[in-house]
C-alpha cells in the first residue's frame, strides 16, 4: 500500500540541516519526534509486533536477574536482523529508506567535527542490516556499554522507537545516555514514532533501564567508511595470524 509521503524531502532536508547535524556537532546526539506520522509509523509497528508474534525475535541475550535474587537467568531483549526486503516488512524498508535519506543528507556536513582525529571527515555510505529488539517488559534492560569502543567502523546509531502511551514512571525502559566528559546524563523515552540518533563511539555510553512493558525499536548503524575498510583488514589480519598459529605445531614450551 503505497504510504502517505508523510516527510518531503525537502523537509528532511531542513531536518538534517538545522536539526541533526547542529545537535550531533553540539551534543553528540539528537532525536526527531512525528518523523513518519502516524499512518505510516502505525505501519512499522503493526509488522514489528506481527514478527513479535510469529517468534521471528529470538536469541535475545541471557540477563542475569537482580543479585541476591535466586539466580535464574532470565531472558533479556530478543532480536532479528531484516534487510527491509522480507515479505511483511515493508514498512520497515519505507523507514530504512528515509533513514538512509536523511543521514545522507547530513553525512558531508559532518566534517572533522566528530572528534575521531580519523582523515578528512566523515564519509557515511553504508550501514548495518536493522536490528528489529523487544524488551519483553519483564525488568531486563541492557547494561551499560559503548557501541563502537574498539574502531569497528560504525558512526551513527540510529533508533526509531515504538512505543505509544509510554510512560517511563510506570514502564522504565529510558535509554540514559552518559554523554563522555560530561556531568549530566540524558534520559530518552521511547516513545512511539520518535527517531534518535547519536555517534556510536566512546562518546556515548549509553544503558536500558529496566522495562516493564513490552518494549519495541529499530537500530541502524551507519559506517565510516574509512574505519570500517581498516576494521575489516585488521579483523583479516588477525584471522589470518590465528589461523596461521594453528597450522604451525605446537611450539615445545621449552620446559625440562
Ligand atoms: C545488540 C545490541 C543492542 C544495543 N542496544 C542498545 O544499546 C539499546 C538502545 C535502546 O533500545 O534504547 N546496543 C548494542 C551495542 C548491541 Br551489540
Ligand atoms: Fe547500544
Amino acid at each position: 500500500m503505497p504510504f502517505i509521503d508523510h516527510v518531503s524531502d525537502s523537509d528532511l532536508q531542513r531536518l538534517a540541516l538545522q536539526r541533526v547535524v547542529p545537535a550531533l556537532l553540539s551534543r553528540g546526539f539528537c532525536y526527531v519526534d512525528g518523523l513518519l506520522g502516524e499512518v505510516a509509523g502505525g505501519a512499522v509497528l503493526e509488522q514489528v509486533r506481527d514478527m513479535h508474534r510469529s517468534g521471528a525475535l529470538q536469541d535475545g541475550r541471557l540477563a542475569s536477574s537482580a543479585p541476591g535474587v535466586h539466580r535464574r537467568n532470565v531472558r533479556g531483549d530478543k532480536i532479528a536482523w531484516v534487510s527491509g526486503a522480507e515479505r511483511g516488512c515493508e514498512a520497515v524498508n519505507f523507514l530504512l529508506n528515509l533513514i538512509d535519506k536523511l543521514v545522507s543528507m547530513c553525512a558531508g556536513r559532518l566534517g572533522t567535527g566528530t572528534g575521531t582525529g580519523a582523515g578528512a571527515g566523515t564519509s557515511i555510505r553504508e550501514r548495518s542490516k536493522a536490528m528489529v529488539a523487544c524488551y519483553p517488559g519483564n525488568g531486563t534492560g541492557y547494561v551499560k556499554h559503548v557501541d563502537n569502543h574498539n574502531y569497528d567502523g560504525r558512526r551513527i546509531t540510529c533508533i526509531y522507537y515504538l512505543n505509544k502511551d509510554w510512560n517511563a514512571k510506570e514502564h522504565g525502559g529510558v535509554l540514559r545516555i552518559f554523554p563522555e566528559g560530561k556531568s549530566y546524563v540524558v534520559d530518552i523515552q521511547p516513545l512511539f514514532d520518535r527517531l534518535l540518533l547519536f555517534w556510536s563511539d566512546r562518546r556515548n555510553p549509553h544503558e536500558v533501564q529496566p522495562s516493564y512493558a513490552t518494549r519495541y525499536a529499530i537500530t541502524v548503524w551507519y559506517f565510516d567508511s574509512e574505519e570500517r575498510a581498516e576494521a575489516k583488514r585488521r579483523f583479516r589480519d588477525l584471522a589470518a595470524s590465528t589461523s596461521q598459529q594453528q597450522q604451525q605445531p605446537p611450539q615445545d614450551s621449552g620446559s625440562s
